[in-house]
């Protein structure tokens, strides 16, 4: 330690030696000698330990100052309630007394009444003596005796409630003095507290005048630390006082219950009193009306006394006349006077017996008069009894109100010693509270300074938390800002994605369907479908029913023949297996059957020997029908889609090609022949032929063909019906199987030895633009193709297969030719060539429905058939083109759009 020269003012001071600065540091006047290191350091831990003792007792301090401060304040609060409580046990003892002493005034002038009214009864009865029965007066003086008797008992009744309501006096006086005691010797111990307090504010005052020189800086705030930490301790403190308030609520309780109880006494009483009233009442009552009878008893008694007394007056009178006329004298006078008197004698003779009867009469008045006072006497004790009765009501009720004021007196002291035990209670208690909130306190000094390090800890901990907390706001910010742009960027690329992909999707589209277009006119040329049927009865047992055909499971356009051991392979567009349903197979057609709407001329055939099935193709069953009747359905629903632009005619012709004849099933004489021809414009036609638009099978049947040809193909006399439903269909239908059966006798073999044709046409006019479109659809159900060597025929016969087989072989040479590209195609060597002409020219659609019969039996037939198909599917006919008028295709068709039987006529 060093010290270099101060300067004060001018002059350099020397600067304070060690020992100097360790003096003022320990307090100590400069006059006081050096100390040593020695003394120093014990000074300096004597003084540390002071600081610690001064510490502590201003803690103490601080601690017992804000216990007597929330002692003083509890003190004060008792004070406050014990007062008020006070208050109210005065006031309502005050009240009881009153309403007590107004009682007994009542009672008192009840009793002074009484006495009057009794007092006036024994002098009007002492009056009445000398004329009552000795009997009655002894009576009366008895029962006045008892009602003297009775208002003594109620005197001295009173006497007592008097004595005890002094009593009670003097007892709520002692209590006042009792609270005012507790309330000297609470202020006593307040006293003794503040006491205590300011000796150790002195002693602290002492320490503090020890220590002058020390710094108080690091102490005080030691002392806010420790006072900091207390105020959490106070709060506990102030919960505990919460709790022995609680205890005082239920003191307060008990009290309340005490006073409830009081008041349930002070309303009986306030009943008994109205009874008392009430029985008073009617006591007065009944006095008055025995006072009244008593009145007139005593009127109707002095009358009487003072008829007798006339009328012993009179008596007495009479007779003292008598005494006075007996003593007269002499005879003649006399005589006369006898007569006189004799007549005076007799007058008073008579008017002694109407005297006497006037007695008698008074006599039995007056007994009468007795009777009735005897009446009246026993009236008189049944109502003094009923008073005596209502004498012992009285005193029974003063003894209930006394035995109640008994009982209210008694549970007013038992409150009140509820009362001061419950104080007595509280103050035991907060006397504990006080000092196991002491030990508590010390063990929470302890702890506390046990937990400061930990608390800096957790403070440290906490900021640093705090920081983290404050940065992670910002943090978050930032992060949700980032992961919006994110998203926001995914959501634009998304979008733009889906928006390249939707554009993806209709470029697609549309090239699908352009595809589709170029596809199903790539298609144009023959198509060939293989069909199998499945095994009948017809096939019979044996290994001659044997299986021969198998499938592929991958391919669906292979088909394997067992060829005696060896398996042969043909392709077709497309195999429909035995289980293959007939809406599977239309399925496949529907597109052919309905582009025939758009103008194109289309063709389906179905070839294979008797008995494969091309019937049920084409025609089907009733239940399950073929592609004909679904393609007239299927052009129904599809022309009345398109309707509100389009408006469609649809008509058809059934016809047969037997024996290269063509006969019309429509018409009335289906057996008449009928041809083709062409039409002097250069097109085919039948001459003859009318051509008539017919709407239902009734035109059909009634129209007269009389319309001639106007040029181009037609075939003469052909009936055309327009249908509009399937209804319409099925009855044409029946028409052409009507006249297919009358025209021949067997009708399951004619039909495998004829072609049966159903030509349908569709016409289409635009009716924005006024297109005219024309489709024809041409279903044919061809002959068995079975081989002439094999039916082994002969004659008619033999003609038939001849035919049969000339017209197939016909339509392979059309096909080959075609396929051949030759400049000839031989359409005209067959009926069947040249009436499909149209449909297998290079602007057509074909198909070709190869029926097979799957049995070993059938073996070389559908070898044969398929081998057709095969020739067929290898033909190119070349692009398909619409037959349109007042379009661009107009040209390329014109002149071509009657075939075979089927005329048009449309009626624009
Ligand atoms: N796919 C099939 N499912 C069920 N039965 C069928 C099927 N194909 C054909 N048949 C049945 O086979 C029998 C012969 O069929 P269908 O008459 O159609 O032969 P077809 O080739 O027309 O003979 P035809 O040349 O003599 O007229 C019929 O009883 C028919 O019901």
């Amino acid at each position: 330690m060093s010290f270099s020269p101060r300067i004060v003012g001018n002059k350099p001071v020397p600067s304070p030696s060690r020992e100097e600065l360790w003096k003022r540091e320990l307090g100590f006047d400069e006059n006081k000698e050096n100390i040593s290191m020695v003394e120093y350091h014990t000074l300096q831990r004597q003084l540390e330990d002071r600081n610690k003792q001064r510490d502590e007792l201003l803690f103490k301090v601080k601690t017992l100052s804000d216990k007597n401060r929330v002692y003083m304040q509890k003190l004060e609060k008792e004070e406050t309630t014990k007062r008020q409580q006070m208050k109210i046990l005065c006031k309502t003892q005050e009240i009881k007394l009153e309403e007590k002493d107004s009682l007994i005034e009542n009672l008192q002038s009840i009793i002074e009444d009484h006495e009057t009214k009794i007092l006036q009864l024994e002098q009007s009865i002492n009056g009445n003596t000398k004329v009552k029965p000795p009997g009655e007066s002894t009576h009366t003086s008895s029962s006045t005796q008892k009602l003297i008797e009775h208002v003594k008992t109620l005197q001295s009744e009173k006497a007592s409630l008097i004595e005890r309501l002094q009593t009670q006096q003097a007892e709520m006086e002692n209590h006042t003095c009792r609270v005012g005691e507790t309330d000297v010797s609470l202020q006593e111990t307040i006293a003794k507290l503040e006491k205590e307090n300011s000796q150790l504010r002195e002693d602290l005052g002492k320490y503090s005048n020890g220590q002058l020189t020390e710094p108080a800086g690091p102490c005080h705030t030691d002392t806010e630390k420790q006072v900091e930490k207390l105020q959490s301790e106070n709060q506990r403190l102030t919960s505990e006082i919460t709790e022995l308030n609680k205890s005082q609520a239920k003191t307060a309780k008990l009290f309340e219950q005490s006073n409830e109880q009081h008041k349930s006494l002070e309303a009986e009483i306030q009943r008994l009193k109205r009874k008392i009233e009430n029985l008073q009442q009617e006591l007065s009552h009944k006095r008055k009306t025995i006072e009244e009878k008593e009145a007139k008893h005593q009127d109707e008694v002095s009358k009487l006394m003072e008829e007798s007394i006339k009328n012993s007056r009179r008596m007495r009178e009479l007779m003292v006349e008598v005494t006075r006329l007996q003593a007269q004298e002499p005879e003649v006078v006399t005589k006369i006077k006898v007569v006189e008197v004799q007549v005076d004698s007799d007058k008073i003779k008579a008017e002694l017996q109407s005297c006497q009867e006037e007695r008698d009469n008074l006599r039995t008045k007056y007994d009468d008069a007795q009777s009735k006072c005897s009446n009246l006497s026993t009236e008189l004790s049944q109502e003094q009894l009923k008073n005596e009765d209502l004498v012992n009501e009285i005193d029974g009720i003063s003894n209930k109100l006394s035995e109640m004021a008994q009982v209210t007196v008694e549970k007013l002291q038992q409150a009140e010693d509820d009362k001061e035990r419950a104080v007595t209670l509280a103050k035991r208690e907060c006397q504990e509270t006080i000092h196991s909130l002491q030990s508590k306190h010390e063990s929470l000094c302890q702890s506390v300074a046990e937990m400061t390090p930990k608390y800096s800890q957790l403070i440290k901990s906490y900021k640093l938390l705090e920081k983290q907390v404050k940065g992670f706001p910002h943090h978050l910010y930032e992060v949700v800002s980032q992961v919006k742009q994110e998203t926001s960027r995914a959501i634009h690329s998304i979008s733009d994605h889906n928006k390249d992909l939707v554009r993806r999707y209709h470029r697609e589209m549309y090239l699908r369907k352009k595809y589709h277009n170029e596809l199903v006119e790539l298609k144009g040329n023959i198509r060939v479908f293989c069909r199998v049927r499945p095994t009948i009865k017809e096939d019979g047992a044996g290994p001659m029913s044997q299986m021969v055909v198998d499938y592929d499971k991958d391919d669906d356009g292979l088909i394997y023949v067992n060829n005696k051991g060896r398996q042969q392979t043909f392709e077709a567009d497309k195999v429909f297996t035995p289980q293959s349903s007939q809406a599977e197979v239309f399925d496949e057609v529907q597109s052919l059957v309905t582009s025939c709407i758009d103008g194109f001329n289309v063709c389906i055939f179905a070839y294979g020997q008797t008995g494969s099935g091309k019937t049920y193709t084409m025609e089907g069953t009733r239940e399950n029908p073929g592609i004909n009747q679904r393609a007239l359905i299927e052009l129904f629903r599809s022309t009345k889609e398109k309707g509100r632009d389009w408006s469609f005619t649809i008509t058809m012709s059934v016809m047969e090609i037997y024996n290269e004849a063509i006969r019309d099933l429509l018409s009335d004489d289906p057996g008449s022949k009928m041809e083709v021809k062409m039409s002097p414009e250069g097109g085919l036609y039948v001459p003859g032929l009318s051509v008539v638009q017919v709407r239902s099978v009734e035109d059909v049947n009634q129209m007269e063909v009389k319309m001639s040809p106007e040029g181009g193909l037609y075939v003469p006399g052909l009936s055309v019906v327009q249908v509009r439903s399937v209804e319409d269909v099925n009855q044409v239908f029946a028409v052409g199987q009507r006249s297919r059966a009358t025209a021949t006798t067997n009708m399951n073999e004619h039909s495998s030895r004829s072609h049966a044709l159903l030509c349908i046409t569709v016409t289409g006019i635009c009716k924005t633009t006024n297109t005219k479109t024309t489709g024809k659809l041409n279903l044919v159900d061809l002959a068995g193709s079975e081989r002439v060597s094999k039916s082994g025929a002969d004659g008619a016969r033999l003609k038939e297969a001849q035919n049969i087989n000339k017209s197939l072989s016909c339509l392979g040479d059309v096909i080959h030719a075609l396929r051949c590209k030759q400049n000839h195609v031989p359409y005209r060597n067959s009926k069947l060539t040249y009436l499909l002409q149209d449909s297998l020219g290079g602007q057509s659609k074909t198909l070709m429905i190869v029926q097979i019969a799957p049995v070993e039996k059938n073996l070389g037939e559908s070898v044969c058939s398929l081998n057709f198909a095969q020739r067929v599917r290898s033909v190119e006919l070349g692009q398909a083109t619409r037959k349109v008028e007042g379009g661009e295709e107009v040209g390329r068709v014109h002149g071509k759009s009657v075939l075979m039987h089927c005329l048009v006529v449309e009626s624009l």
